[in-house]
């Protein structure tokens, strides 16, 4: 399988379950330097082959001593690659290196101010008294031999320690949230200071790096890249253009649960606004035959992604006449996709929340080698690396729409009659929310920023409701309206619409969409729900 291109620097940060991995690792890239998360049970010859240049160790929600804590390997923490330890993970480096941690008497849970002691690179120009963020009950009681306190509050003896001949450092605060107030200057002087890495990863950095390992994987051999006009794929389809131009086939499938209007518009775009060869495949009838009936998610994730497999196989086999064959698949993968199938390349550790469909195994007979540049990034840095590219903003900020469309939109079985009900629906849905987002656009001047909607839409449940229209009695279908605040889909909040702007996607629904007689919001955030309702 060909990887991505990874960065000669690399910073992993080690998982003990917390809150803030991710948070950690966009920081890390957010000064420019590449960062992966890893899971805590990683071993000394792991850590040795993936030869990180620095090692962050997160927070967690468990107590040391607790039976089945997680804890590190204390070879990783001699291998002389410099560690920083943040909450858990400073707890878990002094007790690795045989300090001690106890309860303290009462825990901190947000604002703290520590008092430094003594000089630290970490705290390199920063105050001797400082607000930071503080979430623990646990503290170090006993730093191990060789460690130095750096910092204290009142409650907490030991808010930082470190030992800088072996580059080891640790916080009981947590450097990775806004709230510390010199967070992100620390990092900084961990990286920059301490392990002296460069802040190459820059954008152009990564085009050239996935461009030169595109060519250098593909040769003179042809690539079809799954294309379906979302942001991932057309930066795919950037990249790929750029790397090996005419070796590569766009195909995009119809399989007729795209939004209303969708098909004409994707084909409009790539056929006359892009110089690349795009293939479109009508799959519509085959896949409403192939869902006919069923009504379990996961089943309907699986045969759709299999179905998908099985039409980029058919047109790989189809170009292949002219006796050159298609031996890659390129797609637009990214780390959520592949975080939440708990699959592959995560060490198998997450647990399959969804299965996206570009991760369903190949069924019998099918077979390419894959090509997925992006699937070690967030969204909002797909959409960064699609401006860098020159991509148009009516792509770079599309919202997202996954790949088994509207089949996961429809609880239960799905049919011609509701597909049409919710296509109806949901073009209703995304006409009144782009006509908010334009003008929150026009006010802040940001898309996609955090007082944006990031992704709306309808779901049609599986139930019916009475309700009285035109003095009639009708009995008749919900529509369920979604949208929610996010950056990268792996958590979102519920969007607190104006209820104007409520009232008139309803009044227009019901109106408008025969078959619907009733509108209801859904108000839950990611977590505990997910973003698609399937
Ligand atoms: N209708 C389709 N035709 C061909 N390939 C598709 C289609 N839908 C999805 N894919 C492939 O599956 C990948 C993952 O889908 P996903 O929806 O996450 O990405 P996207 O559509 O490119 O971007 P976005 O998340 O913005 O919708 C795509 O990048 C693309 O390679
Ligand atoms: O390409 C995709 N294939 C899928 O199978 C899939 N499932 C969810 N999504 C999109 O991913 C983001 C997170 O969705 P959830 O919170 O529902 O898991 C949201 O943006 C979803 O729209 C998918 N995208
Ligand atoms: N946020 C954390 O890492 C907390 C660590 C540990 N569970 C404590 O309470 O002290
Ligand atoms: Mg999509």
């Amino acid at each position: 399988m060909a990887e991505s291109a990874t960065p000669e620097q690399i910073v992993i940060v080690v998982d003990f379950g917390a809150q803030y991995g991710q948070l950690i690792a966009r920081r890390v890239r957010d000064l420019h330097v590449y960062s992966e998360i890893v899971p805590c049970d990683i071993t000394a010859d792991e850590v040795r082959a993936m030869a990180p240049a620095a090692i962050i160790l997160s927070g967690g929600p468990a107590s040391v001593y607790a039976e089945d804590a997680p804890s590190i390997d204390p070879e990783i923490l001699g291998l002389g690659i410099p560690v920083l330890g943040f909450c858990y993970g400073q707890q878990a480096m002094a007790v690795a290196l045989g300090g001690e941690v106890a309860h303290t008497e009462k825990g901190e849970y947000g604002p703290a101010v520590i008092t430094r002691a003594g000089e630290s690179a970490l705290f390199d120009g920063t105050p001797g008294e400082q607000t930071v963020w503080m979430s623990h009950r646990d503290a170090v009681s006993r730093v191990p031999e060789g460690f130095a306190i750096t910092s204290r509050t009142e409650v907490c003896p030991v808010a930082s320690m470190e030992y800088p001949e072996r580059k080891l450092f640790a916080t009981q605060f947590h450097p990775e949230v806004r709230h510390t107030e010199f967070g992100q200057t620390m990092l900084r002087n961990f990286l920059f200071g301490v392990c002296e890495l460069e802040p190459d990863w820059t954008m152009d950095s990564i085009i050239e790096d996935s461009v030169a390992a595109i060519r250098a994987e593909v040769g003179d051999d042809r690539v079809i890249l799954g294309l379906s006009g979302g942001v991932d794929s057309s930066v795919v389809a950037a990249l790929c253009a750029r790397a090996i131009g005419k070796q590569l086939t766009c195909v995009f499938v119809n399989h007729g649960l795209l939004r209303k209007g969708e098909p004409e518009e994707v084909e409009e775009v790539f056929t006359k606004q892009f110089d690349v060869d795009f293939i479109h495949v009508h799959a519509e009838e085959r896949y409403l035959e192939l869902l006919a009936g069923v009504t379990d998610p996961e089943e309907k994730r699986r045969i759709i992604g299999t179905q998908f497999w099985k039409e980029f196989f058919a047109v790989a086999e189809d170009l292949a006449q002219d006796g050159r064959p298609v031996k890659y698949l390129a797609q637009g993968t990214i780390y959520p996709d592949i975080i939440e199938s708990g699959a592959r390349k995560t060490g198998g550790k997450a647990s399959t929340i969804k299965s996206h469909h570009n991760l369903i195994p190949f069924p019998e007979g099918v077979h390419f080698d894959l090509i997925e540049p992006l699937d070690h990034f967030f969204k909002d840095e797909v959409r960064a690396l699609g401006t860098a590219l020159g991509l148009p903003d009516y792509i770079v900020h599309r919202q997202p729409f996954p790949g088994p469309g509207l089949a996961i939109r429809i609880i239960g079985d799905v049919d011609g009659e509701k597909l049409t009900i919710l296509k109806n629906a949901d073009a209703i849905v995304r006409e009144e929310l782009d006509a908010y987002n334009e003008r929150l656009f026009a006010e802040t001047g940001e898309r996609n920023s955090e007082h944006t909607v990031w992704q709306y839409f309808a779901v049609l449940p599986d139930i019916k409701s009475v309700g009285v229209m035109g003095d009639e009695r009708t009995y008749a279908r919900p529509v369920i309206l979604r949208a929610v605040e996010s950056s990268d889909a792996m958590t979102a909040d519920w969007a607190r619409l104006p209820y104007d702007v409520l009232a008139r996607i309803s009044g227009r629904i019901v109106a408008e969409v025969p078959g619907v007689n009733r509108v209801v919001y859904d108000i839950t955030s990611k977590p505990p729900a997910t973003i698609e309702w399937e």
